[in-house]
């Protein structure tokens, strides 16, 4: 198909529940709910100045969300994807709605499902035919722990870290966040276009695990937002050997045991537990300590194990039934402390897909 054609495509990312108890920063899960965008490029009409994209947004975050594509997080990681191919500005006659069912700011990934179709919109606009860990390497330079965007753009329950790099490879993909997505438009002569900082290759590593098709996702979802930053602000910089390990020996099985038919119960949720950054987070999340000590697989036949999605304030449980009443047990606990929840059941989800509409 030639540039001259009108084009559309439609690109889908998942929810990610990142961490599920003692995997922080190292495991995610994508779920079924998703950020969906259908991306229309019509032909360049002859004599017409270059127009800049139009972008429309629906469902969650309409209110909030910058429609500028120079401040809106997915076209701006889209424009740092193709400025590192040379091409710096938007096709002209770009329109982009956004549909959007990721609540912003609850530990479901938002921000990390924003990045990843950024970079799908990127290797699309450009026809760049990136792999898939070429993706992730622009993602990664982006939101700088691995597991929101891995298990968003692979799909499924996924491991990832991020590798040691060789010192010049690290510095570049330490470069700060103001340099990959800088403040658009550029001043007047400012040459930013030109030297956009490039990610090294293989940033980061991955693998999938088994996922026990029985295993639905309970999330339990306050009505207020919690930001990553602020969550991450109060983790303590050392831990004790005792915590690590207790967090290591819990990851080494949960990553098994969740891929086993029929899964058990007292082995996952033992594995669920943490001690490296919800103990931390509590004061932020009213209810959270009695949420995960009081429901339990003796309380609640079918449940798996309960804990923090992501950086919170939502609650995920994995469980194979009695979705219902880990649903209202677990909100009861929540209006106790004067928090509104919503609660959904969801799937786990599969990967990013980009579909061709014409
Ligand atoms: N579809 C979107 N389009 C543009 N910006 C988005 C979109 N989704 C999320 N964001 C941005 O990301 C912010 C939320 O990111 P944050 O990292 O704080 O939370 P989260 O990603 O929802 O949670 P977590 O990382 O714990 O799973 C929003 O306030 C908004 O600025
Ligand atoms: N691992 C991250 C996930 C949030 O995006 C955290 O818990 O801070």
């Amino acid at each position: 198909m030639s540039d001259s054609e009108a084009r559309s495509f439609t690109i889908h990312v998942p929810a990610t529940s990142a961490n599920i108890g003692p995997g922080f920063d190292v495991v995610g899960l994508s779920l079924s709910l998703h950020v969906t965008l259908t991306v229309t490029i019509s032909p360049p009409t002859s004599g017409s100045p270059a127009s800049l994209p139009i972008i429309t947004h629906s469902g969650e975050g309409a209110s909030e969300v910058p429609l500028s594509p120079w401040k809106n997080l997915t076209t701006r990681v889209a424009l740092y994807v193709l400025r590192c191919h040379n091409i710096r500005s938007f096709p002209s006659n770009l329109s982009i709605h956004v549909n959007n069912e990721i609540p912003f700011g609850r530990g479901l990934g938002s921000s990390g499902a924003a990045v990843v179709a950024g970079v799908l919109l990127g290797n699309e606009l450009g026809r760049l035919n990136l792999p898939i860990g070429r993706m992730l390497d622009f993602a990664l330079m982006v939101e700088r722990h691995p597991d929101n965007v891995t298990a968003a753009l692979i799909g499924g329950f996924v491991g990832s870290y991020l590798r040691e790099l060789d010192r010049d490879a690290m510095e570049a993909s330490q470069v700060p966040l103001s340099e990959v997505l800088p403040e658009y438009p550029p001043n007047a002569g400012e040459d930013w276009g030109l030297h956009p900082p490039v990610p090294p290759t293989g940033i980061g590593h991955y693998v999938r695990f088994g996922w026990s098709d029985s295993i639905k996702a309970v999330t339990i979802i306050p009505r207020f937002e919690l930001s990553t930053a602020k969550a991450r602000g109060v983790l303590p910089k050392q831990y004790s050997r005792e915590d690590l390990v207790f967090n290591m020996q819990r990851l080494a099985v949960l990553t098994t045991a969740l891929g086993q038919t029929p899964p058990d119960p007292e082995l996952t949720y033992e594995a669920m537990k943490d001690r490296v950054h919800q103990p931390y987070r509590k004061p932020l999340i009213p209810g959270l300590l009695e949420i995960t000590s009081n429901i339990t697989p003796s309380s609640h036949p079918g449940l798996l194990g309960i804990c923090l999605s992501g950086a919170g304030p939502t609650i995920l449980a994995l469980a194979t039934g009695g979705f219902e009443a880990i649903a209202d047990d677990a909100s009861a606990i929540f209006r106790k402390e004067g928090v509104e929840v919503d609660w959904k059941l969801l799937e786990i989800g599969g990967a990013s897909i980009v579909e061709q509409n014409r």
